[in-house]
Parts: structure tokens; sequence; C-alpha cells
């Protein structure tokens, strides 16, 4: 058998036979009650998986490793480097803070399909939480802690939540975030009321409690009984998580909860190739939904241990970190974005930290959430000596849409390439009219033939008909990812770029609309574009361009410096927003399309062409200059 034949054969029967595939891949999970269908197409283009069966996602976690001979295993180990705290949990350990946890949210009145948001940093806490409102059947929306006040407000106004749990603060290197302050301002912004919150107190900076509504997280699990697992539909929603929208409406990706635990299992063991018993780490955050599916459910479903890591790849407290953690908890693999290597690769070029450290256990690093650049995946791959897995997925995708499958065959890493698609994916290259491209190797638009696989994408919370039309409606029969590449001859995919309005910073998908949005708000302003120019370290940053309302004649420092702040303060610090420029007008078409993409061009030095239907040329000249000025370069 030649390499990939194994792939190829599964994938192809995921394919050709996608229900006889899945039922298979579902033994791995325990349900209460029998599917009646694998695949409901009834209500095509809304497929359902593993429609009529029933189970608990908690208990597929914690429960059933419990009382199958994992309870004194380790299921996660919180590693705080920002703390100098480390405390490991035993499965039943985290069963019985779980159990009591859900009973606490429960005594809020919380119950089977009541939202409940989660707004708080990387500790164990927040995994018990995401764990505790699985066990009700509620619906869990974890807010990242990057996120402003405002941000907080519309997911709070658009999921309604019965009940928000939070800590007081986080902690970021060399700062405290109060996140007590930020909670409170959002639920002030927000139209939907919250009648109660549970705050965890942390001692860095404990918060103050509204009366009638707060209530302290230990006093109140201290006073609940601990709650069992009640089953729920596979079809019912697991969580909401919001993905940037082109406008400041944020969609609130749906996920389900039975298509969603076989696709994890089916992951951990044969795309991240991790056995149940080993230690798995993935260096993200709860609030995306890498932490979602990788540091919480997917390891817990699969019976492995996680780490929750509180700490960044440098400064905490050193670009040693990652070797340190690594090392010293005996991880057999690593899951991170391509960011943190390029930040640790800038501070250590020749890995002397590493010598440091034992990593005879690590066997896999795998990048995600931004293209993994050749150079940074070069240089992991020399200085670690273990295959570097560059794969592919979205918020919206629950898991990989392309990857390496290191636990079923592993395939040769092609530079650039995010290797093949996952089983289930059956992803085309298309030309603008939505026709697939015939020839290997063309860039075009990236779309999936419907019906997705497993643990994907069901809908948009309340907004149907904002799901048919955002991701559906312009490739009929196909999911529109947002992203354009193209396929090799071998079957390999390379994602090269995004098709609307979305950068990547450090690893966020960031809608640059949205910034506009804000930007075009402060009094000074009269238009303004944004665009994402490249950066060395966080892959791209977003950069401003003003152009004044006449008459405004304050020191332009001053409106730029406001308006910096101003979206720091609306969207928050994870937008990284903090250049932008004051010019005399925007280049054009001479239909009034902003020329975006040739100002992203010149930004980046690379080569572009006068556009025949500029409105006048010579506003791209005043673009160049204003950047040149700035530090950016600008071939012509
Ligand atoms: C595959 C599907 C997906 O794509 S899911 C998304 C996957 N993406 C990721 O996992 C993100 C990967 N990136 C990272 O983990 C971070 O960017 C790493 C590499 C660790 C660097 O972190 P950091 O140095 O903080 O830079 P950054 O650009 O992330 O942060 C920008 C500013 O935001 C702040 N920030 C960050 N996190 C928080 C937080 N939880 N609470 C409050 N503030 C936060 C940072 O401090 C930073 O602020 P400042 O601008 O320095 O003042």
């Amino acid at each position: 058998m030649a390499v990939g034949d194994t792939y190829r054969a599964l994938h192809q029967r995921s394919l050709s036979d996608p229900e006889a595939f899945w039922a298979e891949q579902a033994k791995a999970i325990d349900w209460t009650r029998p599917w009646d269908k694998v695949l409901d197409a009834s209500k095509a283009p809304f497929y359902r998986w593993f429609a009529g069966a029933e189970l608990n996602t908690c208990y597929n976690a914690l429960d059933r490793h419990v009382q199958r001979g994992r309870a004194e295993q380790p299921a996660l180990i919180y590693d705080s480097p920002v703390t100098n705290r480390k405390k490991s949990f035993t499965y039943r350990e985290l069963r019985d803070q779980v159990a009591k946890l859900a009973g606490a949210i429960a005594e809020q009145g919380v119950t089977k399909g009541d939202r409940v948001i989660i707004y708080m940093p990387m500790i164990p806490e927040a995994v018990m939480a995401m764990l505790a409102c699985a066990r009700l059947g509620a619906v869990h929306s974890v807010v990242f802690g990057g996120f402003a006040a405002n941000e907080l407000a519309t997911r709070i106004d658009d999921c309604a939540p019965k009940l928000v749990l939070t800590a007081s603060c986080g902690i970021e290197p060399g700062r405290v975030v109060k996140y007590k302050p930020l909670l409170d301002q959002a639920i002030e912004l927000a139209t939907h009321k919250i009648p109660r919150c549970i705050v965890f107190q942390r001692w860095q900076a404990p918060a103050s409690l509204v009366k009638g509504r707060d209530l302290d997280w230990n006093e109140a699990v201290a006073a609940a009984q601990p709650r069992g697992c009640m089953p729920v539909k596979a079809t019912d929603p697991l969580y909401i998580l919001y993905t940037s929208g082109t406008t400041g409406q944020p969609k609130g990706v749906v996920r389900d909860n039975g298509g969603y635990a076989v696709a994890l299992a089916w992951s951990m063991q044969y795309l991240y190739g991790v056995n149940p018993g080993e230690i798995w780490w993935c260096a993200s955050d709860v609030g995306w939904v890498v932490g979602h599916s990788y540091i919480a459910y997917g390891p817990l479903i699969h019976g492995a241990t996680t780490i929750l890591y509180e700490g960044k790849p440098v400064g905490t407290p050193d670009a040693g970190a990652f070797w340190r953690v690594i090392s010293e908890h005996k991880a057999v693999a690593l899951f991170t974005a391509p960011t943190a290597f390029r930040a640790i690769k800038k501070e250590d070029p020749d890995g002397k930290l590493l010598k440091q450290y034992d990593l005879s256990k690590f066997r896999t690093l795998f990048l995600a959430g931004e293209r993994g650049d050749p150079p940074t995946i070069e240089w992991a791959q020399k200085l670690l000596g273990v295959p570097i897995v560059d794969h592919w997925w979205q918020t919206e995708t629950g898991w990989a849409i392309c990857g390496n499958f290191v636990g079923l065959e592993p395939m040769p890493v092609k530079l650039g390439s995010c290797s093949v698609p996952a089983p289930g994916w059956n992803l085309q290259v298309l030309d603008e009219q939505g026709k697939p491209i015939a020839k290997q190797g063309e860039v075009g638009a990236l779309a999936a033939k419907l019906p997705l696989p497993p643990g994907t994408f069901p809908t948009l919370w309340n907004a149907d008909e904002r799901f048919r039309q955002a991701y559906l409606a312009d490739y009929p029969g196909y999911y529109k990812t947002g992203d354009a590449g193209f396929i090799d001859q071998d079957g390999y995919v390379s994602v090269m770029t995004r098709v609307d309005d979305v950068i990547n910073v450090a690893g966020h998908r960031l809608s640059t609309g949205q910034i506009e949005e804000v930007l075009g708000s402060h009094n000074d302003v009269a238009e303004c574009a944004v665009i994402g120019v490249a950066d060395e370290l966080k892959g791209q940053v977003p950069f401003g361009f003003l152009v004044l309302k006449a008459g405004v004649d304050r020191p332009r420092e001053e409106t730029v410096r406001e308006v910096v702040q101003l979206v720091r303060d609306r969207i928050g610090p994870v937008a990284f927003f903090k250049t932008a420029i004051i010019v005399p007008r925007l280049p054009k078409t001479r239909s009034g399309k902003i020329l975006r993409g040739t100002m992203q061009k010149i930004a980046d030095g690379e080569p572009w062409k006068m556009p025949a239907t500029i409105e006048d040329p010579a506003a791209l000249d005043e673009i160049t200059g204003g950047l040149k000025t700035a530090g950016y370069a600008g071939k012509g």
C-alpha cells in the first residue's frame, strides 16, 4: 500500500457512505437513547446528525471515565506562571466539583436550554463552568476576556442569558485585568437584563458584588447540592460561540451535543494521535473555539489529561515556557497558533532554552488559527525534530476541515499546506460563478459540499436566514468557508487568503468593517478605512486611515490617540489596533468603492497595479506617502 492509501480509503468512505461511517465512529460515545436517523436531511440545507438520539456531553467528558477506571487519573492540570500556581484535578475531583457547580447554577433557575454567559480567564473554574452547563443541558456562551464591555453587551443581548458566570479578574503579564467592572458596564449597556451573576473572587483584584444580583462563587457552590447529568437531544445546542461578522453584530455559531462529541472523539485519536490516559496540551484560550474543542471537551471526552495554561509563550517568564510545560507535565502533543511560535523564535532564535528541558515524550506539534508560515514551520521542525502539523479550521467548523491525520496514517508534510480534508469534508475550489475549478493548483474560493460532517455548524443562534445568506447563498449546495486557496495534484489543500474583510491578528479573527464602524463614530472622522498589514509577529495587524471632517483643526495626534483608545474601549485589547494615519481622502473607484486591496499591497510592499477604474490616481500617492511616514514600505 502506498503512503496515504489508508487515509484516502477512509476519506472516500466518509463521503460515499457518511451514515455508516459516522455511526461507526459514534460508538466512542455513550448515548442514553439511540438515534432514529444518523443524518436527518429532511430540512436541508439545515442538516442534523444523530437525530432522535440523546446523551449528555458532561457525562461523556467526566462521569463515564470515573466509572470506568479513570477516577484517579488527572483530568485537568492547571499551570499558571502568571500566578505561580499549579494544580491537578483527577477525573473524580473534576466530576465532583462540576456536579456541585451545576447545583449552584441550577439553584438560580437555570434549566435545560437556558443560556449562560461565561466571561472568565484561564482558570480551572472556566472549564468547570462549561461542563456544569453541559451537565444541566444549559447552553453556554463563553466570551473571551480580551473583549471590551460593548462586545460582551452585544452577546448578552443576542443570546439573552439567565445567568453570567465570571471571575473578578484576569492576569495579563504586568497587569491585572478587572473583569467585574467590564461585566457591570456590559450589563448597563445591554437591553436584556441579567437576573444573576456568580463571581469567582481572585485575590489579585476582588470585586464588589451587586446586592441582590451577584453571588460569591465559593459560597454558592458550598451551599449547593450536586446535580446529575441531564440527557439532551444530540441535536440540542451545547454552546453558542460568537465570531466576527462584517458589522458590529457578531455571529452566534451554534454547536450541537451529539455530532460534536463524536467528531471530537474521532479527532483526538486519529488527527492528534493521542491515546486515552495521555497528556495533551492545547495552548489557546477557552474563549476561542480551539479552547472549547481541545482544552475542554475533546481531551476529556477521549479520557486524556488536558493542560490549562494561564500564561504566554514568552515573558512568563521567558521563551522557554512552552518547553517547560511540555517537559514538566510530559505532554505528548501541543496545539497552538503559529504566532506563538513566531514569538518564541524572535526571543530565542537558536532555541537555546530548549536544551534545559526533556521533551522525550513529545511527539507532535499542531498549528492552527492562521496559515502556518513556512519559515516558522521549518524553524520548529529543525528545533523539535518532530512532525509539525499545520491544520485548518474555523470557529464555524468546530474541528478540522483539513489536517494530517497522524493517529491514522502520517502523511508527508508539505510546507504552506494544511494537508488533506478531514472525513466528511468534500472540499472544492470554486470559480467566481461557483463552478469547481478543474485545473489543480489554481486559486479559488474554498467551499465544502453539503452536508458538513458531524460537530460542525447547524446554524447561527436565532438567525437561520443570516446563516443561509452568509454561508450558503453564494454557492448553492456548498458551505462557503470565506477562505481562498487551492488543491494540488496530491489532494493537499493550501489556504492563501480571506475573500472578505476578515483579518487574522495573532490567531484572532477580526472584521475590519467592525473596526471601521468604531472609527467612523468619532466626532472628527468623516470617512475611514481599515486594512490588515503584514506583521512579523502577529501575522497581520489592523491599520486605519482617517479622513477628517472639514474644519477639524485639533492636533492630529490627539484624534489618532482617541480613535485608538475608542477601539480598545469598544472592541477590546484583542483588536490590537495601535496605528492610524490621517489622509486627505481615500482612494476609490469611480463607483465609490474604497480600494482596500491596493492599499494593503502598498502597505505590505507588494507589487500593485493602478486600478483602471480609479477615480483619482493621486489619492494612492497620498496613501503611499502616509504609509511611508508611518514606517510601512511602498514599492510601486
Ligand atoms: C482554528 C480555529 C481558530 O482559529 S480559533 C482561534 C485560535 N487562536 C488562538 O488560539 C489565539 C492564538 N494567540 C494567542 O494565544 C496570543 O495571541 C499569544 C500568541 C499567546 C500572544 O498573546 P498576547 O501577547 O497577549 O498578544 P495578543 O495579540 O493576543 O493580545 C493583544 C492584547 O490583548 C490583551 N489580551 C490578550 N488576552 C487577553 C485576555 N484574556 N484578557 C484581557 N486582555 C487580553 C493582551 O494583553 C494585549 O494587550 P496590549 O495591547 O498588550 O495591552
